[in-house]
């Protein structure tokens, strides 16, 4: 391989469509991403936004229409790649360490199986003392903690999961994607986990890819994608707290402008300040993270950046917003943490 091939995975306008003629749904649109040797992304996205296509495409189970894919500057060969399904596809008269040995024993992958390597899987995924029982003597998250076991006992340079969290509750979901954390550590394995909760996304592996429309709208650290969402797509998929959006009407160029903000950074009772912005609240909805907050503002001019396009407000700056009832009860004001307030275009 020549030192200007890329290291790591590699997509480059990777294009699927599903169906035929005016049926013809596009999945993956011209899709590029990059991910370094030995890293490990997470791909979070809409339900039926094409996660799953995408890693089955890499997996080479799909074929993709166009595009380029490469693992350290190579097609990537079947044994390259170890899958992990949503759902575990176990064999049902095979013992877990039977299942777990099954692909090396198989005969194109024939090769030496390394006890210790076997030995510490088992001890990371907790399953030490179940190597004798069969799958339907097993919960579905030891099921799972199984098919990670056989995908990995090959140490494949790629590793694919393909939202294996889905079906287990939240407390074992965090004991998983701590094992996760500590096989990536121990194995240094390139990387892929496809998922559509935000809580996963941003505790699996260290950059976090935001998939929108068949492609990637950006990849960030979780702290990057929280404070700094380049689009209103992405403010609104990492938008837990929930996200509020607000027409600002129509730019020069005849695009829309909305200011975005977050309910848990609307404080109350804050007091009025030269540099802010007002509105009237025309509703108010309970969410889970907070009050949803309809209403038109008043005074825009603190909102826009000098260029006139997606600004982030200042640092500094307050921006009040007043509800109706503030002129009943004088004390009922608003304000919005700057950090979490932003104006896009679109
Ligand atoms: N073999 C296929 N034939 C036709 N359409 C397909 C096929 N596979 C997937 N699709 C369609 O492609 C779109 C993307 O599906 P995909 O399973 O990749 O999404 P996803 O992001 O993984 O969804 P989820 O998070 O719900 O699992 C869907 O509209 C789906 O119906």
């Amino acid at each position: 391989m020549s030192s200007r091939e890329p290291r790591g995975l590699s997509l480059r306008a990777v294009s699927k469509s599903f169906g035929r003629g005016f049926k013809t749904v596009p999945v993956l649109r011209e899709l590029d991403l990059e991910i370094c040797s030995g890293e490990l992304v997470t791909v979070m996205g809409a339900s039926g936004g094409g996660k799953t296509t995408l890693i089955r495409i890499i997996a080479g189970l799909e074929q993709p229409d166009s595009g380029e894919i490469t693992l350290d500057g190579h097609t990537i060969q079947p044994g390259d790649v170890g899958y992990i399904f949503q759902k575990p596809v176990l064999y049902p008269y095979l013992t877990v360490k039977e299942n777990i040995l099954f692909g090396v024993t198989l005969s194109r992958f024939t090769g030496e199986i390394d006890v210790d390597h076997y030995r510490s899987l088992l001890s990371i995924l907790g399953l030490e003392g179940l190597e004798g029982r069969r799958p339907n003597e097993l919960s579905g998250g030891q099921q799972q903690r199984v098919g990670i076991a056989r995908a990995l006992i090959r140490k494949p340079p790629l590793v694919l999961f393909d939202e294996p969290l889905a079906s287990v509750d939240e407390f074992l979901s965090a004991t998983i994607r701590d094992q996760i954390d500590q096989l990536h550590a121990r194995l240094g394995f390139t990387g892929l986990f496809i998922t559509h909760h935000l809580n996963e996304a941003f505790q699996v592996g260290q950059r976090v890819a935001i998939m929108v429309d068949g492609a990637i709208a950006q990849i960030d650290s979780p702290p990057r994608l929280l404070e700094n969402p380049k689009s209103l797509a992405v403010a609104r998929l990492v938008g837990e707290p929930a996200l509020n959006v607000w027409s600002l009407g129509v730019d020069g160029d005849a695009h829309q402008r909305v200011v975005a903000f977050r309910s848990a950074s609307v404080h109350y009772g804050a007091r009025p300040h030269a540099n802010s912005a007002q509105a009237r609240i025309s509703k108010l909805r309970p969410s889970a993270h907070g009050w949803l907050l309809d209403g038109t503002l008043e005074d825009e001019v603190n909102w826009l950046s000098s260029s006139g396009e997606r600004a982030q407000v200042q640092a500094g700056e307050r921006v009040l917003l007043f509800s109706p009832q503030a002129q009943r009860q004088e004390s009922f004001v608003f304000s919005v943490l700057p950090q979490h307030c932003w104006i896009f275009s679109q």
